[in-house]
């Protein structure tokens, strides 16, 4: 070790890309599975970069030296807090570090929901239960391909005189489509836990579609089998022992990689990683070093001429990420083989770059002659 870190030992999530880059100069880093960090491998660690799969907790780090815990996503319900702060642990997570890569995933879904039913988004109502960073993202989009959102997030209502609320009891009746983004919350004034239950699922029209891109357990899977509507699952009760009911039920199934694009893996390791050199009083990380990350911008994609509105998007979204390919690894032979395969797939996730990385052009054809327009549709 080079006595120039000012840390001996950090260990890390091998699915933190780029670890040694930023964080190498630290310490020594033992990247590890986020399942198989226990206390032994933290016992000499004098920090712990996490993501979703590793439980921090008393019975993880009681026993080490480590002093800061930084978790590269969003979701806390793997983070014993109270307990982090009574034990003097500085803790930081990466809030936001994956919102747009979530949006996307949702505004797929929509686009995939239209195409399947030879219908269009616009004029169409959504309703959105949870605006924070992912929700806001949505809404952005979602407004921008001319749908109406109806928004439910209590905590902001109350926070905020002017957020334009509406009640579950109202706003379930209206929707086509409606997407849940709130942490899993089981205790507290507004727990999420089977927020959309059996009695709230039957307000919701039969041919609506419901998206769980937040976390498994926020919508009831027994009663949600009873709701008609198209399915879009992401996020499971149990992963990896996911229900294969619901899994034969759902259009579109993921294994819990909503916001797996590369761009939010990396923005939450950066984020991480400047946090722990705040807490050791060291500037962050040089632009250079981040950029240094990512791959080249992908080239231009020729979109059909023929190709205009939500299918040119449709179109545009499936070449810049095709989530079927991920919706295909999930429905293995047996349902064993698809517990099996679950953590396996996430773990060895393609690349995949955010829409504002890539650039659509398109021959256009005006006054018999023919143009090429450059469509940039990073805004949806
Ligand atoms: N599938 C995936 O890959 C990912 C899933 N997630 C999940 O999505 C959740 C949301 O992420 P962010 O938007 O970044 O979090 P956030 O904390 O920014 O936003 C959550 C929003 O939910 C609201 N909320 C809390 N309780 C509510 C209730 N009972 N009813 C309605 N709204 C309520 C909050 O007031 C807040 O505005 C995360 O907690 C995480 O569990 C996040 C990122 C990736
Ligand atoms: O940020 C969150 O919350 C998520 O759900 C992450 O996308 C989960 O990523 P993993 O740590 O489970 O790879």
């Amino acid at each position: 070790m080079s006595s120039s870190k000012p840390l001996r030992r950090i260990v890390i999530d091998d699915a933190v890309p780029h670890a040694e880059t930023l964080f190498g100069d630290l310490g020594e880093c033992t990247l590890l599975p986020g399942r198989a960090i226990d206390a032994e491998a933290v016992k000499e660690a004098d920090a712990l970069i996490v993501r979703s799969r590793t439980q921090v907790n008393a019975s993880l780090l009681a026993g080490s030296r480590v002093r800061f815990v930084g978790s590269t996503v969003v979701g806390l319900d793997h983070v014993d807090q109270p307990w982090l702060r009574q034990a003097g642990i500085h803790f930081f997570s990466a809030q936001g570090c994956n919102s747009v890569a979530v949006a996307e995933y949702v505004i797929f879904a929509l686009l995939d929901w239209a195409h399947r039913h030879g219908t269009t988004l616009r004029g169409r109502t959504l309703g959105i239960i949870g605006v924070g960073h992912v929700g806001r993202e949505v809404l952005k989009r979602a407004e921008a391909l001319g749908l109406r959102c109806l928004l439910n997030d209590p905590p902001r209502a109350e926070r905020e005189a002017d957020f334009p609320h509406t009640p579950l009891e109202t706003l379930l009746p209206q929707v086509d489509l409606l997407t849940v983004h709130t942490p899993l919350i089981t205790t507290g004034t507004h727990p999420t836990h089977h927020l959309l239950n059996a009695e709230r699922l039957a307000r919701v029209p039969p041919q609506t579609l419901i998206i769980n891109a937040a976390r498994g357990g926020i919508i009831d899977e027994t009663a949600w089998l009873e709701h008609p509507g198209d399915k879009v699952v992401d996020c499971w009760e149990n992963e990896p022992q996911i229900n294969a009911a619901l899994l034969s039920a759902a259009q579109l199934a993921t294994p819990h990689i909503a916001g797996h694009s590369l761009d939010a893996k990396l923005r939450g390791g950066v984020m991480a990683s400047n946090a722990l050199r705040r807490f050791l009083g060291l500037p962050v990380l040089e632009a250079d070093v981040v950029d240094g990350c990512l791959p080249p911008a992908p080239p231009p994609l020729r979109a059909p001429a023929a190709c205009q509105g939500e299918a040119l998007l449709h179109w545009a979204v499936q070449q810049a990420y095709d989530f079927y390919q991920d919706d295909a690894q999930l429905r293995q032979p047996n349902i064993e083989e698809t517990h099996a395969h679950f953590e396996y797939y996430r773990r060895h996730y393609p690349p995949r770059r955010e829409w504002a990385a890539w650039q659509v052009a398109q021959i256009a054809q005006e006054d018999g002659r023919k143009r090429l327009c450059a469509l940039d549709f990073s805004t949806y």
